[in-house]
């Protein structure tokens, strides 16, 4: 039993996290101090903005008049889906009450957080299907105040199917922001007055990493930095759709891994020899970017057996995981790590990616080892809450005393006392444990 690297890369995804957390804790700390000015200085050098960063009402109308007809359809089929399937996961859980003994009742709320800040990426590409992502789902949670930004695209501000977008999901202030700045800016509620309770939203490793160094201050999503895409395939998988779906990732960017999981030298052998030609038969853009990352962090592994296969793909815990393989339910059981899986050759990521219905914010850089994507439950608290009679403080009221001094918390216990003695003044109860721990 082995596995066997037909092909490794020389980097991963942490290979630039020194630079990159340098630059943002400077660029953060500088947006904190300097407020609006030095956030829209930033904006200026970075992304050659200097128009209002707030969009205004005119601005959303000039941008609907712009989206063609069949693209406005296209991002309410996209629209429709995900907010459907966000509606539901938020549906799956709920709140209750439960007697955990006779008069003792402990319940469970979920309030809306009441303000996301929701980052749309927009350095590279148009990301039209993240505003849906974020804002639709933000709001089916019932978020009160919903901040988006993105980057400015050319003189006319941001994309306008990506305003089109925001402004459909219900989005109710658009930033013209990108980046770390525009993190900042949501974050620390600069130009709207209120800091997000929550970041989240997809973006390049400065707004991945921005995220990472705000949490705490405000909660985030997760770590959802430069795609990723994971595929096991077997025998009987079609080696040009399998290299079509890697490149088809791969073009976000020079840092986008692409990983190949195969129990078959066959599918790999086929794979390497064909990527590099449909690699180079894309548009300049997009080449640059798949060529840099197939070279840099493309990896195609020849597992023996179906269980190192799991193994390995567990291990990387790709942020999308395409299964491309006979008996699909042995698979989809045993594996654990990944942000969203694409069962069958028939369910492309890029299909999850725009319109499907699953949200593709998803964690990347191992972040599926302990989470999944963006769903409804992020925008919500899920908090406690009890209430009890006098009858039930008889037991609970005595037992949390005991427990208290055997802790040493004296003022702990003295709160379960006087209420026994002002409930039960003729009864005497056993306030502390007498032997020695
Ligand atoms: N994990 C997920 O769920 C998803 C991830 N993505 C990822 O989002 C990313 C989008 O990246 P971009 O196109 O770049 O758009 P972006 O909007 O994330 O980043 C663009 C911004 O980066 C800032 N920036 C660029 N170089 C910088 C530097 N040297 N120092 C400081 N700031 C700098 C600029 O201010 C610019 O506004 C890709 O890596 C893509 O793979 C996209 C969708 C979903
Ligand atoms: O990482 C992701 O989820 C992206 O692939 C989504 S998109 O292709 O940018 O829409
Ligand atoms: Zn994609």
């Amino acid at each position: 039993m082995a596995i066997h690297y037909y092909k490794q890369a020389d980097k991963n995804a942490s290979s630039n996290d020194t630079q990159t957390h340098e630059v943002v804790s400077r660029m953060l700390a500088e947006i904190e101090a300097g407020g609006e000015a030095k956030a829209r200085e930033y904006c200026r050098e970075l992304d050659g903005w200097e128009g209002d960063v707030i969009v205004s009402r005119d601005q959303i109308e000039a941008a609907r008049e712009k989206v063609p007809e069949q693209l406005k359809q296209d991002i309410h089929f996209a629209y429709e889906r995900v907010s459907r399937f966000a509606a539901a996961q938020r549906d799956s859980i709920q709140g209750f009450e439960t007697e955990l003994s006779p008069g003792l009742f402990a319940g469970q709320k979920l309030i809306p957080m009441e303000t996301a800040g929701c980052y749309v990426p927009g350095g590279r590409y148009a990301h039209i299907a993240s505003a849906i992502m974020s804002v639709a789902t933000a709001k089916v949670a019932g978020v009160k105040n919903v901040v988006a930004c993105s980057v400015p695209r050319d003189e006319n501000g941001i994309h306008p199917a990506i305003l089109y977008a925001m402004d459909l999901a219900g989005a109710d202030v658009i930033l013209q922001m990108g980046g770390v700045q525009g993190i900042a800016s949501m974050a620390f509620g600069l130009f709207t007055g209120k800091p997000a309770d929550i970041l989240v939203g997809p973006g390049n490793r400065f707004v991945a990493e921005s995220k990472r160094q705000l949490f705490g201050r405000c909660g985030i999503d997760m770590f959802a930095g430069p795609t990723e895409i994971g595929i096991i395939a077997d025998h009987s998988a079609d080696p040009d759709i399998v290299v079509e779906d890697l490149v088809g990732q791969a073009e976000h960017g020079p840092d986008s891994p692409a990983w190949l999981f195969t129990t078959s030298r066959e599918l790999a052998e086929a794979v390497d020899q064909r990527i590099q030609a449909r690699i180079d038969d894309l548009p300049e853009t997009q080449r640059k970017a798949a060529d840099a990352a197939w070279r840099d962090y493309g990896e195609i592994i020849v597992c023996d057996t179906r269980e190192e296969a799991v193994e390995v793909s567990d291990r990387y815990a790709s942020e999308h995981l395409e299964l491309q393989v006979e008996d699909l339910d042995w698979w989809m059981e045993r594996l654990n790590s990944y942000g969203s899986l694409f069962v069958g050759e028939e369910a492309s990521v890029a299909f999850g990616d725009k319109c499907s219905g699953t949200n593709h914010i998803l964690p990347t850089k191992g972040a599926a080892r302990y989470t999944g994507g963006l769903c409804a439950q992020k925008f919500l608290k899920i908090v406690t809450y009890q209430r009890q009679s006098r009858e039930a403080t008889r037991t609970v009221a005595a037992t949390a005393a005991r427990l208290s001094r055997c802790e040493g918390m004296e003022g702990h216990a003295r709160t379960g006392d006087i209420r026994l003695a002002k409930y039960y003044p003729d009864e005497r109860f056993v306030l502390a444990v007498e032997e020695d721990v």
